[in-house]
């Protein structure tokens, strides 16, 4: 039975913006583990808010090189994501993927890099919603996701893939 949505998406709007950014190179993903900021303590891509004035894209590549002194190279918008939160404000979240950087992914006050196996992703000390579509942006494939979230646990959930983003979003 398909659960109908807690969330009137059609109107829908998040008072946040965010981003994420994922290198994913020879087999292997660059993840962080978050040092403070909201999901202290897990393991996700670099990314944060977005800054008045600032484009999703211009956030990426700002907050990678923040957390990991790492400037990424070419990234693409594959995704977004909309996080429906219960207990703090909802999140609209962009996805960009990258296949190379200049620079040594390094730890700074934010975050500590680490890498895995694309086939090996620590899904159990990540934001729940990941393992549904972090395996659709390692295919290299567009997507949408809907999350509604009851505390640390999506209540309901939707993907759509093969998405056509704006070029050069
Ligand atoms: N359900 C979720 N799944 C996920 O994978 N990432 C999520 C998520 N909810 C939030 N994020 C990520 C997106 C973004 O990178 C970050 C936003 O968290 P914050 O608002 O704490 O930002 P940061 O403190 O990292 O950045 P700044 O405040 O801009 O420095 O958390």
């Amino acid at each position: 039975m398909i659960r109908p949505s807690p969330i009137d998406w059609s109107t829908w709007s998040a008072p946040v913006h965010a981003t994420l950014m994922f290198v994913v190179r020879e087999g292997r993903i660059l993840l962080i583990e978050k040092k403070r900021g909201l999901g202290a303590g897990k393991i996700n891509g670099p990314g944060g808010k977005i800054d008045p004035g600032e484009t999703p894209r211009e956030c990426a590549m700002r907050e990678t090189e923040e957390e990991l002194l790492i400037r990424v190279k070419d990234p693409v918008k594959l995704g977004e994501l909309h996080f429906a939160m219960s207990d703090v404000p909802d999140i609209l979240c962009h996805v960009y993927r990258a296949g190379d950087f200049d620079g040594v992914p390094t730890e700074t006050d934010e975050a500590v890099p680490l890498w895995f196996a694309t086939a090996d992703i620590p899904y159990h000390r990540m934001w729940s919603d990941d393992r549904y579509w972090l395996p659709v942006m390692l295919e290299g494939r567009t997507f949408l996701g809907r999350f509604a979230f009851t505390g640390d646990d999506v209540s309901w959930n939707q993907l759509v893939t093969d998405v056509e983003w704006p070029e050069g979003e």
